[in-house]
């Protein structure tokens, strides 16, 4: 089967192109990218006016299947993803049980595979558990499927074990992505520490609890030559120990999400658990750094950190409320919103932030829009304006801050493997899941 993409504002940054072309995909490979191609097709897509990008790719996501299907499932964690733009998400362990087993890691891909067409890889746990103790098998992991390691929702406090994993990663080769909180600086902490924590009456998480284990954590890859990840970056400090331990050669990346480039502890103004996630919201001076940081390639990638939970969860105190917040249906229309159209990123480097640098992380493939690779691509509307509304949201988890927010940019079709998941125009929206299969 053939589609042809036409006359859309191509992006891809492995090629460096930013132009109008149109790309020929046949049989889920893209086949051609071109200014002008005369073959006929099944299906053609007309992307005048529109930007055409390598498939998204969020590095950080957390479905909760299996243990906590009341918040998310890796079906409906697919739907939202394919809603958001994205072919490709890495599921971080946290779920019940934890990933921490090559069985585990089995059974999110064959779960995933049996439910959707998008690309769903799984992140394994540093140790067994998400204990802090016993680290796991990363050779065996790696090799059956799990693209990196990380102990999300928290760090590995003991240094040594930290040291120990990162030892471990470093001969196999699989990255660490670093969940960076300080377990006994944080105290009680809910959100940032600072005045509007003292106004709300809420105690304070200091910048300092993530930056003392950002700081270990890129020493300790320089000591053992691991490739390391950080996670939701959301400090200055953050920022500046990410630029230095680059300059100094250390294999290290950093993520920043659209929360932390968009909001400030300014924006919390009553108990609303909406605005509670971790790392918090900062001051001014962080959101300002981050940005800066995406704009300079200090920060290579915008990852979502998409944390579903149930809405009488999300209703409860902000004191007593989970962490966490939904980003795969809002992450491309506030890039475009507070980056793009701000000219703090052009077009082409929000594919990269996006799509073409996660890839490199996880040594895909993907990424690119280069003939013979797989037909992941999206295709956004940079122009529309719209209003977010959590009660459409494919994702079981409607915990957004960002709920009644104008916003510019909308996907407009997602493909994956040449296949369109997820495709809207006004009136008209529809989400493609894996084909149920049909009795003879
Ligand atoms: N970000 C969050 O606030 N919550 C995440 C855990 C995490 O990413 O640390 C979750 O699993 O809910
Ligand atoms: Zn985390
Ligand atoms: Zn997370």
């Amino acid at each position: 089967m053939r589609t042809i993409i036409r006359g859309g504002r191509v992006l891809d940054p492995a090629s460096s192109t930013d132009g109008i072309r149109d790309i020929l995909v046949e049989d889920g490979i893209i086949k051609e990218v071109a200014e002008h191609i005369s073959t006929d097709a099944e299906n053609v897509i007309e992307a005048e006016g529109l930007y055409v990008m390598p498939g998204l790719i969020d590095l950080h996501v957390h479905f909760r299947e299996p243990g906590f299907e009341h918040k998310e499932t890796i079906r409906t964690g697919a739907r939202a993803a394919a809603r958001g733009g994205f072919t490709t998400v890495c599921v971080m362990p946290n779920t019940k049980p934890v990933v921490d087993s090559v069985e585990m890691v089995k059974y999110v891909i064959d779960k995933a595979k049996e439910v959707t067409d998008i690309h769903v890889l799984p992140i394994a746990a540093i140790t067994a558990g998400q204990d802090g103790e016993f680290i796991t098998d990363f050779e065996n992991l790696y090799k059956n499927g799990a693209v990196a390691v990380s102990e999300d929702g928290k760090s590995v406090m003991n240094a040594r074990v930290a040291r120990q994993a990162m030892r471990l990663a470093a001969e196999v080769g699989i990255p660490v992505f670093a969940h960076c909180e300080d377990k006994n600086l944080v105290a009680r902490g809910v959100m940032n520490a600072g005045n509007r924590a003292k106004e709300l009456g809420l105690y304070g998480i200091m910048n300092a609890v993530e930056d003392v284990i950002v700081a270990r954590d890129i020493l300790l890859a320089k000591n053992t030559g691991a490739r390391l990840h950080l996670c939701h970056c959301s400090t200055v400090d953050s920022v500046k120990m990410t630029k230095l331990a680059k300059e100094e050669g250390i294999d290290v990346t950093a993520e920043v999400t659209p929360h932390h480039f968009t909001l400030t502890e300014d924006d919390i103004t009553g108990d609303d658990a909406n605005y509670k996630m971790n790392p918090p919201l900062r001051a001014k001076a962080d959101r300002e750094a981050l940005k800066e940081g995406l704009k300079e390639g200090v920060m290579d990638v915008i990852s979502t950190d998409h944390a579903p939970h149930h809405r009488t969860e999300k209703e409860r105190p902000f004191a007593e409320a989970p962490f966490g917040i939904t980003g795969l249906e809002t992450s491309v229309s506030l890039t475009i919103t507070e980056l793009v159209d701000k000219g703090v990123l052009t077009p082409l480097q929000m594919a990269e932030r996006m799509s073409y640098k996660p890839a490199q992380i996880i040594n895909s493939d993907k990424g690119t829009l280069l003939p013979g690779r797989a037909a992941d691509i999206t295709i956004i509307d940079p122009n529309e304006e719209y209003v977010i509304d959590s009660t459409l949201f494919a994702s079981m988890g409607k915990n957004t801050p960002f709920n009644g927010k104008t916003v510019k940019g909308r996907v407009r079709y997602t493909m994956s493997d040449g296949k369109v998941v997820y495709s809207y125009r006004p009136g008209c929206e529809i989400i493609v899941d894996k084909d149920v299969p049909k009795l003879i």
